[in-house]
């Protein structure tokens, strides 16, 4: 049996390829990073070291090898030919790889391979799967997207394993190893998954994928943004550093708790156990040995501030259940204050916000309009930030403060 993943970063190696090889699976790595797939191709094997603060513990990812995303008859020979596949590139990515998944595919039915096949997509975003399958739609005709839908399945997850970006401090002296948090769980959604479930160790099918998904990008990812953007003005490098800064670490907590009603609400959840996850969070972000920088969760803002991301995602599903998320705003006016050359979509944004002004990109990236509940606490805080106002005041505002704790919805206890 054989398994695709495109993309040999942090969650390809460092999470679902240890999960295909584990379940019996050859693993085959599709990369643009030639180096790599050469490497890969090698040793045929990877080490995951498992940081935890208080102890390490190293393993080793075994059957695999690589093809260069260059090889293009390489890359659709292996793709139709695979029992199943993953995508880990990053959302921004998708519209790259989707013409060759197209091919592919075509390739696969030329073929007659009859099995259908399972591409489980491990973007940090709701319907990834979704967006993906449409991309991928949008290279074949009318006749073959009705084959696509017919023997493809476009599988949402949502991965809660942290793997940081590789530095040579953390490589250890093997440029193919990964340091990775000890979480293995990969939920899938089953409706999306197409035919009978493969054997895959610690995939987990639940349905409805909704409160999943959303748990983890509005509470998670959220809470790791607020974070990020918070410590990017303190100038922390370290995440884990960031998290301990008790300014930083009361906004996020604070937010945390507003998404917590919201998703009690919503998805007629224990609110205690979201509060508990929600500590959980808070701790997990502290692990210094993971080496989480600040810059990769605060990396691509723009995309963070779109409507169904994981602020103004979270920020809508608390308005929408009457808690004002004045905290998760100090986030996002953190990220439209956000500002790192190299960060492309953080140039675009600083330019469109210098050139049209703050109010126009609120609408424009986070359609945070003139009528929006959030627009004039989020203009307040990011005038603030300009200002150099310290964290400490802003916590203390009466727009943020005055909605402390429980939000206008005490008698949710
Ligand atoms: N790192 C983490 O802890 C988590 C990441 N995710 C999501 O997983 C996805 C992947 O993230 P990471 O693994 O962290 O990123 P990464 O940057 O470590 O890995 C992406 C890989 O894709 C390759 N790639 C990029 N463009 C390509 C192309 N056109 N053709 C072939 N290969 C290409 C890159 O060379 C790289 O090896 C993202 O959507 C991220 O949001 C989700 C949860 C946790
Ligand atoms: O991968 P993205 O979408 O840029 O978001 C980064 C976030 O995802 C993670 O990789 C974990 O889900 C974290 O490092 C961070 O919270």
């Amino acid at each position: 049996m054989k398994s695709v993943i495109y993309g040999a970063g942090s969650i390809g190696r460092g999470f679902i390829g240890q999960l295909f090889s584990e379940s019996g699976f050859e693993v085959v790595f599709i990369d643009q990073n030639k180096e790599l797939i050469d490497r890969l191709n090698e040793r045929k094997s990877y080490p995951i070291r498992f940081v935890k603060d208080t102890r390490n513990w190293e393993i080793s990812v075994l059957h695999v090898r690589g093809v260069w995303s260059s090889d293009m008859e390489a890359v659709l020979d292996e793709i139709s030919t695979t029992d199943v596949m993953a995508t880990s590139v990053g959302k921004n990515v998708l519209p790259a790889i989707a013409p060759v998944i197209a091919s592919a595919l075509k390739l696969r039915w030329e073929r007659s391979v009859d099995t259908p096949l399972n591409i489980i997509v491990c973007e940090n975003m709701v319907q990834a799967n979704v967006y993906l399958g449409e991309l991928i739609a949008g290279h074949l005709t009318g006749s073959e997207t009705a084959l696509f839908r017919k023997k493809t399945g476009m599988v949402e997850t949502c991965i809660g394993r942290n793997v940081p970006v590789m530095s040579p401090r953390l490589q250890d002296g093997d440029p193919l190893r990964v340091i990775a948090e000890d979480y293995s769980e990969l939920p899938i959604d089953r409706s999306s998954w197409l035919g009978g479930l493969l054997k895959i160790k610690h995939m987990v099918p639940c349905e409805p994928f909704d409160f999943p998904i959303r748990k983890k990008l509005f509470m998670y990812n959220m809470a790791h943004a607020v974070t990020a953007y918070l410590g990017d003005i303190l100038d922390i490098p370290a995440l884990a550093t960031a998290i301990q800064i008790p300014a930083i670490r009361y906004i996020t907590s604070k937010a945390l708790q507003e998404i917590s009603i919201g998703m009690a609400h919503e998805y007629d959840q224990d609110l205690e156990a979201l509060l508990l996850y929600s500590d959980e969070l808070l701790y997990r972000f502290g692990n210094r040995q993971l080496g989480i920088s600040v810059k990769r969760v605060a990396q691509d803002p723009i995309r963070k501030l779109g409507t169904n991301d994981r602020l103004m995602g979270a920020a809508g599903l608390c308005l929408k259940h009457g808690v004002f998320p004045a905290h998760i705003a100090v986030g996002i006016a953190a990220a439209f204050y956000y500002h790192y050359a190299p960060d492309e979509e953080s140039q675009t944004l600083r330019s469109y916000i210098e050139r049209e002004g703050i109010g126009k990109a609120l609408d424009k990236y986070s359609g945070i309009g003139p009528r929006h509940p959030l627009r004039k606490t989020v203009l307040k805080l990011y005038r603030l930030l300009e200002d150099q106002c310290s964290l400490e005041e802003i916590i203390h505002l009466d727009e943020v403060c005055h909605h402390r704790g429980f939000g206008n919805n005490p008698d949710i206890f």
